[in-house]
């Protein structure tokens, strides 16, 4: 698009190149040929010029010797200008506009004098003339193909936006993306004046701001590639038309769309540290109405499709957008209770996966780990005989809009866990309805260190991508949610001059819904199951609540997944001190718990009051029936309409829940007031 490409007064800049420029459009051969030769003409004019002038000037001062002095001096005098004049341009230009003043008003002052065909004089205009012309020629040839000169004053691009002296290399042309290096002024610039310049180069080529991004060479600080992209190819809408390897592992790349030059948009999860790739837990991060929901579906129909890889889900807002998925995670939940129960037993197998890995010979997980251990080199026997143990499948824990659950869960919980998954064989994944720091600390941010950014609130462009790539032109914030699906990805693996570089997902319409269900069968079917070490360890705190697929997986029927209590539901995941309980000190000893003292303080008109030892059988009771329906975090809340059957209040169920951790029935959350049930038969 030739007019992105030269500026108002038709002139091109040193970034323009012929695939970009429309000059010479209409006019026949011959306009077109003078419109291509027209800049090389200027010499070729003033060598003419100077003839005349020489021809001219001997017919006036013929023999004259005061006009001989008067034309030496000029002569001498037009060359300190020229020289003077040249102040600021580069030194070869600056000589070589001073040789060719010299040359030429030596060459007048002879002709002037001695005549125009005297002697040699005219064989030095024939010769010397075209000679330097065509120097002139080249040296305008060499800027526009290679050297550059911004800086000088031609009014170049790099000079208008205020990076006079900077130097353009070779332009790479590919069909829709320009790539230059760009070399600053030594000591003068920093890569940082490249960044602040993107949105004036932007301005001046007439194209948005995220056409133009900058990536500094991570070992000059003043060097780096100036990459212009000037169509938005993002525009048109893919579909998603089923997953990109279906059967292969979760250590192969995930593909999840496109970037705006068509290269497709991929993601890896374990780590090939080999290959610049470390395991890695990914946020996806997108203002209200910006895709989010499809991006998820992008990565989470790729993670299905593997061979080797589970997934354990949270979605409080009911799998809405996932369930056609759903039969094929290994275990799915809603908000509130079942999502802490969730929590918590991701937190159990990691200890216990690490474990496991370091005893059959793994650094850390990789597809073999998945497989049957056949290999006495990963033989978990001190003999070093093949253990033949089962293999154990990556691990993924998704929690879906997870603000509220991440802030329970605190700070340091997350950072270690997060550190200790990566061991694990396990990435963490959490995406946020509002991508700011109100919804999640600096500290669990920094946990994760892969992005998914979809178009955001300009403010909160800082919370998803990493400074330098917003220095490098990226801006979420220019979508908002006009651009659904348009995207930033920073993530191990990927080249980081590709990390400031948008890419648009696939889009998921009703269409697609049929395939994938079929893809959550096919993962219910020949997908992986946890292994014993995994569900073992995720049973032992979730008891009947974890639900993941047997070994016959696909032979029968998953057990539902608890539901999400109408009450949890409306509070989110995670919850804080129960709003009707703030008031309760579980310190402070209430008249109903003196020794010998069990009678209820509230409620006591209401139908048969329990005698001390037939209430606390009942709590028993209560508990072991939370458990049966694997509703394994509870709190006084959840006896709201207990106590009213048994007339017995919350604040005596407060203390009765203490007294149980105490014995060991239950375990403290992280969340006051919420307990987890420690199962009753925890499995070998
Ligand atoms: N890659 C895409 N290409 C085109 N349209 C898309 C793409 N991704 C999402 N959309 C469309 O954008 C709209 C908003 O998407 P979606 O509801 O997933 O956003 P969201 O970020 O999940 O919003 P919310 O937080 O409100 O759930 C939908 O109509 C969806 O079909």
């Amino acid at each position: 698009m030739a007019h992105q490409w030269t500026d108002q007064e038709g002139r091109a800049y040193p970034l323009s190149v012929p695939a970009f420029t429309n000059e010479g459009a209409g006019g026949g051969v011959g306009a077109y040929l003078l419109n291509r030769a027209k800049p090389y003409l200027p010499p070729w004019l003033g060598w003419v010029a100077t003839g005349l002038a020489g021809v001219v000037g001997h017919q006036r001062w013929p023999d004259s010797a005061a006009g001989g002095v008067g034309l030496t001096l000029t002569s001498v005098a037009l060359t300190g200008v020229a020289w003077a004049a040249g102040k600021g341009i580069s030194k070869q230009r600056r000589l070589h506009s001073a040789v060719t003043v010299a040359a030429g008003s030596a060459w007048v002052t002879a002709a002037c004098l001695a005549g125009p065909t005297a002697g040699p004089v005219d064989d030095l205009f024939l010769m010397g003339g075209p000679a330097m012309a065509l120097s002139w020629n080249v040296r305008m040839i060499m800027r526009h193909n290679s050297e550059g000169t911004a800086g000088s004053s031609d009014g170049g691009l790099l000079e208008k936006v205020g990076l006079a002296r900077a130097k353009i290399g070779a332009a790479k042309v590919e069909p829709n993306r320009v790539t230059a290096p760009l070399a600053l002024q030594p000591g003068e610039q920093t890569n940082d004046d490249v960044a602040k310049a993107l949105a004036r180069i932007a301005s001046a080529l007439d194209l948005p701001k995220a056409a133009v991004r900058y990536t500094p060479d991570p070992d000059s600080v003043r060097r780096g590639e100036l990459v212009i992209v000037p169509e938005d190819m993002l525009s048109e809408v893919v579909e998603w038309e089923g997953p990109s390897n279906l059967g292969g592992s979760i250590a192969d790349p995930l593909v999840i769309g496109r970037y705006d030059d068509g290269a497709p948009l991929v993601m890896w999860l374990p780590g090939d540290p080999d290959a610049g790739r470390n395991s890695t837990h990914v946020l996806i991060a997108g203002g209200t109405g910006s895709g989010k929901g499809d991006a998820a579906l992008n990565l989470l129909t790729e993670i299905l499709s593997r061979r080797d890889v589970i997934v354990w889900f949270s979605d409080p807002k009911a799998f809405q957008d996932f369930a056609p998925l759903r039969a094929g995670l290994d275990w799915g939940v809603e908000g509130g209770s079942p999502t802490e129960v969730m929590v918590a037993a991701v937190e159990a197998v990691i200890p216990a996966r690490t474990r496991w890995l370091g005893a059959h010979g793994y650094r850390q997980w990789v597809p073999e780990a998945a497989q049957a251990q056949h290999d006495p080199g990963h033989s978990c026997r001190p003999d070093g005989t093949a253990c033949g143990c089962a293999g154990m499948p990556f691990l993924i824990g998704w929690f879906e809009e997870s603000a509220n659950t991440l802030r329970n869960l605190g700070d340091d919980v997350f950072t270690g866990m997060t550190q200790e998954a990566r061991s694990a064989g396990a990435a963490i994944f959490v995406s946020l309805q509002r991508p700011s720091y109100d919804q999640m600390s600096t500290s669990t941010r920094a946990s994760l260190p892969s992005v998914i950014a979809l178009g955001c609130d300009p403010r909160d462009e800082g919370f998803a991508l990493p400074e330098t790539v917003i220095d490098a032109g990226a801006h979420p914030g220019a979508w908002g949610n006009r651009r659904p699906g348009y995207c930033y990805v920073v993530s191990p693996g990927i080249p980081e001059d590709r990390y400031a570089s948008p890419g648009r997902t696939f889009r998921f319409t009703p269409r697609t819904v049929p395939v994938m269900e079929q893809l959550a069968a096919w993962a219910q079917h020949h997908g992986a199951t946890a292994d014993p070490v995994t569900a073992g360890a995720a049973a032992s705190v979730a008891g009947r609540a974890y639900t993941g697929r047997t070994t016959d997986s696909g032979t029968g029927p998953q057990p539902a997944a608890p539901r999400a209590t109408e009450e949890d539901a409306m509070e989110p995941a995670g919850l804080l001190v129960d709003p009707e309980d703030a008031g309760i000190d579980p310190e402070t000893e209430l008249p109903g718990d003196e020794p010998g003292d069990d009678t209820p303080i509230f409620g006591q008109e209401a139908g048969h009051k329990p005698s001390p030892e037939e209430a606390r059988r009942l709590f028993a009771q209560a508990l072991t029936e939370f458990e049966d329906e694997g509703r394994m975090v509870v709190g006084p809340k959840d006896f709201t309409d207990w106590c009213d059957r048994h007339s017995l209040s919350r604040s005596w169920v407060s203390l009765r829940l203490k007294e149980a951790a105490q014995e060991g029935r239950l375990d403290a959350t992280n969340t006051t007031g919420r307990w987890r049930i420690v199962p009753a038969l925890t499995p070998a």
